[in-house]
C-alpha cells in the first residue's frame, strides 16, 4: 500500500517534498514509507534525498494525555454541575493530576476555586491540549505559541527528524516489476519474462567461506614436536608398522619373557598372522644368550629363552620397538653418531578411562654416540622440554628393563601448581646394545612420552575421549585450519 501510494503519486506529480508530511496526510506510518523509499531508491525507481529537520515528539506524559485527555479536562469532568468540596474532588483524582488539573483549569477560567466549593464556571470545555498532542504525533505542524506552551509543560521535546524528498528515478514505473535472479522455463512459457526485472550481479559480494582441511589437535602438536626435533638435528625413524614381533618389541630390549608386560592382559597379540616370518638369526642367538646367561659384563636372567615367545606378533606397545630396529640397523654399518626420533601410535590392553585409551601416541627420542653420560641425557631433556615451554624439570630414579639408569621426568605445571609426570627416560643397557653389534664404548640416551598428555594440557582437555576417537567434537578440530606452515 505504501509502495503504491509513492509510485502512484509520482506518476501525476513531479516530486514528494517531504516523506513525513506525505505519510501523515495518508495516515501511513512513516517508518513504513521510509522502508519503501529505501527499496525503491535501491532499484532506481525513485531518486531520494535525505532531509532532516527539528521535529517535536511527545514525552511519556504527553503520550498519556494524548490518549486519556489532559489533566485540566479530566478535572473539569470530575466536577459535578452542583459543585464539589476540595476533599471530595481530591479523593476522585490522582494527586499529581489534581494539582496540575487545578492549576490549568483555573488559568483557563473553567472553574471557580471557592474555599468551600469548587464549581464549574463554564458549561462545556474542549480538550485542545489532547488535540494538539495528537496532531504532533501525526507529524502535523502546529502554531509556535502552542508549541511553546506544550514544551513549557514538558509534554513535547525536540528531536531530529529524518525523512526524504523524492523524484522519479531512471527506472521509474508506476508499478514495481517482479525482481528475480533466475529465468525459468515457466517464465518463458507464460510470457512472464517480459515483465520480469532481473537482479544485477553483485561481483563484489563475498562468497560462502570455504571449509578446507583441518588438523586434529594431536596432528598439530605432532607437527610442532617434529619441528622441535628437526631443529635439534634429529632424524625421523620409519614408524609405519603397528604390528611388531615380540622380539623387536621386548626381547631385543632385554625384557625377560616372563615380564608381566608380555602378558595378554597388557599386550594385544595377533591371531593371524600369529608369528613373525623372519628374524636376523645371528642376532637372535646373541639375544637368547644374553637373556639366558648374560655376557658383556652381565649375568643375564638365567632362564630358558624361547624362540616361540619371541616370534609372537603383537601390536607394538611402545615406539622403543622402532628404536631397537633402528639401532640394530645402525650397528650393521661402521659406527657413526646419530640422533633419531619417532612419533607414532602404540597399543596397550588397558582399561579405558578418562586418561587412558587402548591406543595412543608416543614421542621417542634417542642420541647414540661415544662417551655419553647421564648428564648428557639431563641436558638434552632440558633442551627438548624447554622448547615445549616446560622449563622446570625434576627427575626421579625409575626402572625399565632396557635402561640403566632410568629416570622419570616431571615438569612443574604453573596452572595446576604441581609437578606432573611428563615422560620416562634412561641410558640403554649394554645387554641391549652390544648383542646388536654396537661398539662397547657407544652409549645411547633415550626418552619417551605420550603425545596425548601435552596436547590435553595445551588444549585444556581433561577427558582423553574428547581428544581421540569417534566422540571428538568437530569444533575442536576446526580450530586448526591447515595453513601452509601447519601441514605435517
Ligand atoms: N618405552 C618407554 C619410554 C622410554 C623410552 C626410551 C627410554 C626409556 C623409556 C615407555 O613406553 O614408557
Amino acid at each position: 500500500m505504501a509502495e503504491e501510494a509513492v509510485l502512484g503519486y509520482l506518476e501525476k506529480n513531479e516530486e514528494i517534498t517531504d516523506s513525513g508530511e506525505f505519510a501523515a496526510e495518508r495516515g501511513i506510518d512513516h517508518n513504513e514509507i521510509v522502508n519503501v523509499i529505501k527499496s525503491l531508491h535501491g532499484f532506481r525507481y525513485v531518486d531520494a534525498q535525505d532531509i532532516k529537520r527539528e521535529a517535536w515528539v511527545l514525552t511519556d506524559e504527553g503520550k498519556t494525555y494524548a490518549t486519556v485527555g489532559s489533566p485540566e479536562v479530566q478535572l473539569f469532568l470530575a466536577i459535578p454541575p452542583e459543585g464539589i468540596s476540595k476533599e471530595d474532588l481530591q479523593k476522585k483524582l490522582d494527586p499529581s493530576l489534581f494539582k496540575i488539573g487545578c492549576a490549568q483549569a483555573a488559568k483557563n477560567k473553567w472553574v471557580d476555586m471557592g474555599k468551600q466549593l469548587i464549581s464549574r464556571k463554564v458549561q462545556h470545555v474542549d480538550d485542545k491540549v489532547k488535540d494538539l498532542l495528537i496532531q504532533i504525533q501525526q507529524g502535523r505542524n502546529i502554531g509556535s505559541d502552542e508549541i511553546k506552551a506544550l514544551k513549557a509543560r514538558k509534554l513535547i521535546v525536540p528531536q531530529t527528524w529524518k525523512g526524504y524528498s523524492l523524484k522519479k528515478g531512471p527506472n521509474y514505473a508506476p508499478k514495481r516489476k517482479k525482481v528475480v535472479t533466475d529465468l525459468t522455463r515457466d517464465n518463458f512459457q507464460s510470457g512472464e519474462w517480459k515483465e520480469l526485472e532481473f537482479k544485477e550481479y553483485n561481483y563484489s559480494a563475498k562468497g560462502q567461506p570455504l571449509e578446507g582441511g583441518n588438523l586434529h589437535p594431536l596432528l598439530k602438536v605432532r607437527s610442532q614436536l617434529k619441528q622441535i626435533f628437526l631443529c635439534m638435528g634429529f632424524e625421523e625413524m620409519p614408524t609405519n608398522n603397528f604390528v611388531e614381533s615380540s622380539f623387536w618389541n621386548f626381547d631385543a630390549l632385554f625384557q625377560p619373557q616372563q615380564h608381566p608386560a608380555r602378558d595378554s592382559h597388557d599386550t594385544f597379540f595377533l591371531e593371524t598372522p600369529s608369528t613373525t616370518k623372519e628374524l636376523p638369526e645371528d642376532y637372535v642367538l646373541r639375544v637368547k644368550q644374553v637373556h639366558e646367561s648374560g655376557g658383556y659384563g652381565s649375568r643375564g636372567y638365567t632362564y630358558d629363552w624361547k624362540r616361540e615367545e619371541a616370534n609372537k606378533n603383537l601390536l607394538r606397545t611402545h615406539t622403543t620397538a622402532v628404536s631397537s630396529r633402528m639401532l640394530y640397523q645402525l650397528a650393521q654399518k661402521p659406527f657413526a653418531p646419530k640422533k633419531y626420533f619417532s612419533i607414532d601410535r602404540v597399543f596397550r590392553n588397558e582399561a579405558v578411562d578418562r586418561t587412558h585409551l587402548a591406543e595412543f601416541h608416543q614421542i621417542e627420542g634417542l642420541v647414540c654416540d661415544r662417551g655419553l653420560t647421564l648428564s648428557d641425557l639431563i641436558g638434552v631433556l632440558h633442551d627438548f622440554f624447554s622448547r615445549l615451554g616446560m622449563t622446570k624439570l625434576k627427575f626421579k630414579p625409575a626402572y625399565n628393563p632396557y635402561t640403566e639408569p632410568s629416570m622419570e621426568i616431571f615438569s612443574y605445571h604453573e596452572g595446576f601448581k604441581k609437578w606432573v609426570e611428563v615422560g620416562n627416560s634412561g641410558m640403554f643397557r649394554p645387554e641391549m646394545l652390544q648383542p646388536m653389534g654396537l661398539p662397547e664404548d657407544v652409549q645411547v640416551i633415550a626418552w619417551g612420552l605420550s603425545l596425548e598428555r601435552p596436547t590435553m594440557i595445551l588444549y585444556g582437555i581433561d577427558n582423553i575421549r574428547d581428544l581421540f576417537g569417534h566422540k571428538v567434537d568437530l569444533g575442536l578440530i576446526k580450530k586448526n585450519p591447515i595453513c601452509r606452515l601447519g601441514i605435517d
